[in-house]
């Protein structure tokens, strides 16, 4: 028992949400230690040799601006790993930040994986965790812990749904009595939202930007249902027939419409995930509404267009792209909540 209390005083377990757009790390007894984005750039020299040269924030200001011997990668794509070797000196980073920079830390992890990836692809997130130094790895399923961290009764025997809207993809999952009842995950999230925005400006301006612009326009005036008041942004990036750097102003209409295939993908998820949920579950949530959880949930406006296409009401969780990674966390410090929810199927 003293000994139990002490191993938890001394715990260094983490919980981590690595993400396509953003990792999130968890530390027991602490909280959110560290949330920068899952880009990592590397220094590759003559003979094919790699280094690690910046992670997270550093290396995304990187992303579009390096000269030919630097390239800024993110090793996570459609919300599985792209890129193995640099996804494990990205979690290697970062779990050494989470403990100070204290090497000799061999922590339990429990990291969120996408509801539907494969066992190939659990796999490879549970070893390139083990590579980074943990001693044990737990994987919960993303919309379960987004649903966890949303404050939801997942434990009870009543429906819940939550939808995560995360860069590369979107889960829609329907939970109750801690098990995941329906769950369908698309690969369309914040990510294909900005590439969207990349190709309105192509065609309609003949202007070229970059991921980077294509997602501070998102944030800025993206919308996915009017608003009262149209707004505008000045955007910047080089003019594809004359070749020189141009400025010009977009409105949040145009924004909108050039969002709306990404966005109907999301919707569509959305329908199907009810139309197939069983009716006493489709009962609970027609009065207690379907949760948004993700940064993909902050886009303005999606909550309205959501409510309206389906008639239920719909509700935004705290701090959204916290969701995840707050309910990983509560799984370390409830040890039989994570025996329930994590997937020990490989
Ligand atoms: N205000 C905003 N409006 C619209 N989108 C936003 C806003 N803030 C953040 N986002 C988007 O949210 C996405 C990141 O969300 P999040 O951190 O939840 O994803 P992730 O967990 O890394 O991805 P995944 O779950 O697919 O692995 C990015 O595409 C980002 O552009």
């Amino acid at each position: 028992m003293v000994v139990n209390k002490l191993l938890g005083l001394f715990s260094n377990d983490l919980a981590i949400d690595l993400g396509t757009a953003n990792t999130l790390v968890y530390a027991k007894g602490k909280g959110i230690v560290c949330s920068e984005p899952s880009v990592v750039a590397v220094r590759k020299d003559a003979r094919g040799g790699k280094s690690v040269k910046a992670v997270g924030r550093e290396a995304k200001e990187m992303l579009g601006r390096t000269p030919g011997s630097i390239v800024a990668i993110r090793p996570m794509k459609d919300g599985v790993i792209a890129d193995f070797e640099i996804t494990e000196a990205m979690l290697r980073y970062f779990i050494q930040r989470a403990h100070n920079r204290r090497k000799l830390m061999r922590p339990r992890i429990v990291i969120c994986v996408p509801f539907g990836i494969t066992e190939v692809e659990k796999r490879a997130v549970r070893e390139s965790a083990e590579q980074a130094g943990a001693r044990e790895v737990y994987l919960i399923e993303e919309p379960m812990a987004a649903a966890i961290g949303a404050g939801l009764p997942i434990a009870e025997p009543s429906g819940n749904m939550i939808v995560d809207v995360g860069g590369g993809t979107t889960e829609v999952a329907v939970i109750s009595l801690s098990g995941i009842v329906y769950s369908q995950s698309v690969r369309v999230g914040g990510d294909k939202m900005d590439e969207a925005i990349v190709q309105h400006m192509k065609r309609k301006y003949n202007l070229l930007v970059g991921e980077r612009t294509a997602e501070m326009i998102k944030c800025t005036i993206g919308t996915a249902y009017p608003t009262d008041e149209v707004m505008t942004m000045e955007v910047k990036g080089r003019d594809l027939v004359a070749g020189l750097p141009k400025t010009l102003e977009v409105n949040s209409d145009e924004i909108r419409d050039a969002l709306q295939e990404p966005i109907n993908a999301i919707v569509e998820a959305v329908r199907i995930a009810l139309e197939r949920t069983p009716p006493e579950l489709s009962a609970d949530i027609v009065d207690k509404g379907i949760v948004l959880a993700g940064g993909g949930a902050l886009l303005k406006n999606l909550d309205i267009l959501l409510r309206e296409e389906t008639g239920l009401p719909v509700l935004i969780a705290d701090d959204p792209m916290s969701s995840v990674v707050l309910g990983s966390g509560q799984t370390l410090d409830e040890i039989e909540l994570l025996r329930e929810v994590a997937d020990n199927s490989y």
